[in-house]
């Protein structure tokens, strides 16, 4: 990790209808970290993440990644950070109708001009990557099991050789070993690929094992940042509750 900030949301507001969900947040992630986002189930990790890349309109507030304020970028600009950054959405969300290599090979064609026997090679490449084998390049999601939906998912979050990574709760639906190699892959791919993870996640198991930093939500803001160690000191109740309970406990033991 370095000290570099990577992304700066400064006094963020996000709301539906007469109800913000979030207001007035201040997060920094730095480059090369894994930074885990938790908190009560509503909190608004998911309207955060998605606000962060552009999904969601905000009301008020900065955010700058990369350094560049997305207010200030064109749409030509917004499209080259984008291009930066690949996100693993909740329940891998695969184009069912398209096979594991043609699923990598979307921002591909969206982003880039290139032979197809190039495309080929970068979804084998990407495969390979994310530890699955190359006969799943021509199989379909449904054809898959749940951890290798996750795989192939971050194989086309990978797609764009993306500094940043978003993963929203990539270990649910796991089982706690396959929760475990995944873990363990996304570890190995920032050390070795030196990316930068943002990680909302409800896996106690997950924040023990690899996350550098965690930074907590509630009330609509980021009430603490700080390492496990930082969050098992923490007086505020749902961070006592989920820090200081039976599972938690399990986790850290085995972390
Ligand atoms: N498009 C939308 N329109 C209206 N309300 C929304 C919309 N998206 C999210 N919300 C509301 O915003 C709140 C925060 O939702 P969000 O999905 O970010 O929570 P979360 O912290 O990710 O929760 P969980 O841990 O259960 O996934 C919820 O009350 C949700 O109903």
């Amino acid at each position: 990790m370095t000290s570099e900030v990577i992304i700066s949301v400064r006094d963020l507001a996000v709301g539906f209808n007469h109800r913000l969900i979030i207001d007035g947040l201040d997060l920094d992630v730095r480059r090369g970290e894994v930074l885990g986002v938790v908190g009560g189930s509503g909190t608004g990790k998911s309207v955060l993440t998605r606000c962060i890349i552009g999904l969601v309109p905000k009301r008020r507030g900065k955010i700058a990644v990369f350094g560049e304020d997305l207010d200030d970028a064109t749409a030509a600009e917004h499209k080259a950070i984008e291009r930066r950054w690949g996100v693993l959405f909740q329940h891998g969300a695969l184009f069912s109708s398209l096979t594991v290599k043609q699923n990598i090979q979307v921002p591909l064609r969206e982003y880039l001009k290139l032979s197809e026997p190039l495309m080929d090679e970068i979804a084998r490449l990407k495969i390979a990557l994310v530890g699955l084998n190359p006969d799943a390049a021509e199989k379909y999601p449904s054809e898959l099991s749940g951890g290798m939906i996750k795989r192939a998912a971050l194989a086309r979050a990978l797609a764009l050789d993306p500094e940043i990574v978003f993963l929203d709760e990539p270990t649910s639906g796991l089982d706690p070993i396959g929760a475990g190699e995944f873990d363990t892959l996304i570890k190995t791919l920032r050390d070795t690929l030196g990316l930068t993870v943002y990680m909302v996640t409800h896996d106690l198991d997950s924040l023990a094992r690899i996350c550098d930093r965690i930074a907590a939500l509630a009330d609509g803001k980021v009430i603490v940042t700080g390492t496990m160690a930082d969050m098992l000191r923490q007086t505020h109740p749902w961070l006592k509750s989920y820090f200081g309970g039976e599972r938690a406990r399990a986790a850290r033991i085995s972390g």
